[in-house]
């Protein structure tokens, strides 16, 4: 199995208002922790960073124990994905695809999910739902539950075998689907994918106050 991990990091930040991913985290950039995590997995072979170039070079600047590969993102975050997808390199079997924007996954839970897929064929870190749901009309009145059993958060490493999401996004392309994760592209090839509670808080930076909640987990 060679596993290459794809870091999507090529995102316009508008909910947070400045760029996340270089915002530092107990001293060191939000991406630089997320590519640093995949670096330090012994299952991981190499890395592509989806990243404009100056993103790239001023977080992540040296040299690396492992082949890192940058690669300019697209439109929105599929696009940005298959651009990684088109770098791997020869011989990866297995791919890792990650947001940038969350760097607090550990190296535990990415080993499993990647072993998983390696298996299985597909498999993504998600965590169960333990609130109670509610849909909401436009006014925000909440009009009905959402039976919370067999729900999921999902989040990131999906981790798939490679011809696998390679077919699942040629799927996609092709019929025009706008998905927001990879497993949603498996889901229009009829392809189930396993989900793997990643036992550790795995936020995805996205507001000004997720960088509080972030740090103050990193220092607990
Ligand atoms: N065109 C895009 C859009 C997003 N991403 C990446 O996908 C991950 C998840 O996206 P999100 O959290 O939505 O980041 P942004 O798109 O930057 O956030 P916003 O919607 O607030 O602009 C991030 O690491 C982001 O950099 C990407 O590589 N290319
Ligand atoms: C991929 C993801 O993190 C899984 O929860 C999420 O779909 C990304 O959504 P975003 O709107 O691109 O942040």
């Amino acid at each position: 199995m060679s596993c290459c991990a794809i870091v999507v990091a090529a995102g316009s930040s508008r909910r947070m208002g400045f760029d996340k991913l270089a915002a530092p985290l107990s001293g060191v950039p939000v991406l630089r922790r997320s590519v640093e995590k995949f670096l330090a997995s012994s299952a991981v072979s190499s890395v592509v960073v989806v990243a404009p170039a100056d993103r790239f070079d001023e977080l992540l600047g040296g040299s690396f124990a492992k082949a890192v590969i940058r690669v300019d993102g697209g439109c929105n975050r599929q696009d940005s994905v298959q651009n990684g997808l088109a770098a791997v390199p020869q011989g990866t079997t297995v791919v890792a695809i990650h947001d940038g924007a969350r760097p607090l996954v550990t190296v535990e839970a990415i080993d499993r999910c990647i072993a998983a897929a390696a298996e299985s064929g597909a498999a993504a870190l998600a965590r169960p739902v333990t609130e109670t749901l509610k849909r909401a009309d436009a006014d925000g009145l909440a009009r009905e539950s959402v039976d919370r059993e067999q729900l999921w958060f999902m989040e990131t490493p999906q981790c798939f075998q490679l011809p696998l999401i390679l077919r699942a996004y040629a799927e996609v392309n092709q019929r025009q689907i706008t998905v927001t994760d990879e497993v949603s592209a498996l889901e229009a090839i009829g392809i189930p994918t396993l989900l793997v509670d990643g036992r550790h808080p795995n936020l995805k930076i996205t507001h000004p106050s997720d960088l509080a909640l972030a740090a103050a987990l990193l220092d607990s």
